[in-house]
């Protein structure tokens, strides 16, 4: 669905990625780890085509894909509703009863109350407003996601929360996708697979299959094979090294 091949981009003359290979299988949902700046946002931002890279090619086999931001990125101005039929801007055609109806089955999926849909996003809580945001992308019908680190600012409760609707709506939609993540048990609790960026976004340094299917984990395992990937496997050895990379 996803095919990044030899990607390579500076900012400011400074090399942030270089030589970076990496496929996504139809309904594979791929999590991207990696130590803090090594460029793992700038690639999801290269791959879903919102920065040119300096280098590389990239293939979309996928019909039209959301983008999940850490910030919920909502229009202060407009109603949770108003937020989530943006998603549909591309939609011209569609009358007035048949927006409501995707409106009202975005939110369904992204379990948001139906009172909260006419809310503005200034009176919504903090988890509310990244679940407009999800309702937002899923309102499109996207057969692929890009997940920038969309639960590292909410509680562990509301993160699992969360992580629960991308597992059953990634499940219950065939979706493809990429999760970055700086978060290796959130990495294990909802991706098919984990790839490893290198410590200083020279190439992808390997990837993990996780062990059966999302949805499917307890906490137990997700403990356990995080903490296994960490302390038994040298792939992973740098994913939590906290690294703003000296100018090369
Ligand atoms: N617009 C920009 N202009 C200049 N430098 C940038 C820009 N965006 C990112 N960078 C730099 O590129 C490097 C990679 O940043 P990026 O946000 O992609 O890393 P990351 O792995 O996602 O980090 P984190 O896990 O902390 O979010 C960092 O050194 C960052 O400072």
């Amino acid at each position: 669905m996803l095919q990044l091949n030899g990607i390579g981009h500076a900012f400011l003359g400074r090399t942030v990625l270089d030589e970076i290979n990496l496929e996504i299988a139809a309904g594979e949902l791929v999590a991207l780890v990696g130590p803090s700046g090594c460029g793992k946002s700038t690639l999801a931002h290269i791959a879903a085509g919102l920065i040119d890279p300096r280098r590389g090619r990239i293939n979309r086999r996928y019909f039209r894909h959301g983008i999940i931001f850490q910030e919920p990125r909502l229009m202060p101005w407009a109603t949770a509703a108003e937020n989530i039929a943006f998603g549909l801007v591309a939609e011209r055609r569609l009358g007035c009863a048949a927006c409501c109806q995707r409106v009202e089955d975005a939110a369904a999926q992204a379990a948001l109350n139906p009172a909260d849909l006419a809310k503005f996003p200034a009176q919504l809580s903090g988890g509310m407003r990244q679940r407009v945001a999800i309702a937002r992308a899923l309102i499109a019908k996207p057969d692929f996601i890009f997940f920038d680190e969309p639960f590292s600012a909410l509680d562990v409760a509301l993160k699992r929360r969360m992580q629960d609707i991308v597992i059953e709506t990634v499940a219950a939609r065939s979706l493809s996708g990429l999760f970055i993540t700086h978060d290796l048990s959130e990495a294990v609790r909802v991706a098919h697979r984990i790839a490893v960026m290198d410590r200083s976004g020279r190439g992808i340094a390997g990837s993990r299959p996780v062990p059966s299917s999302p949805g499917l984990r307890d906490d137990r395992m997700v403990f356990e094979t995080a903490h296994a990937f960490l302390n038994e496997d040298p792939l992973f050895a740098h994913v939590n090294d906290y690294d703003e990379r000296s100018i090369a």
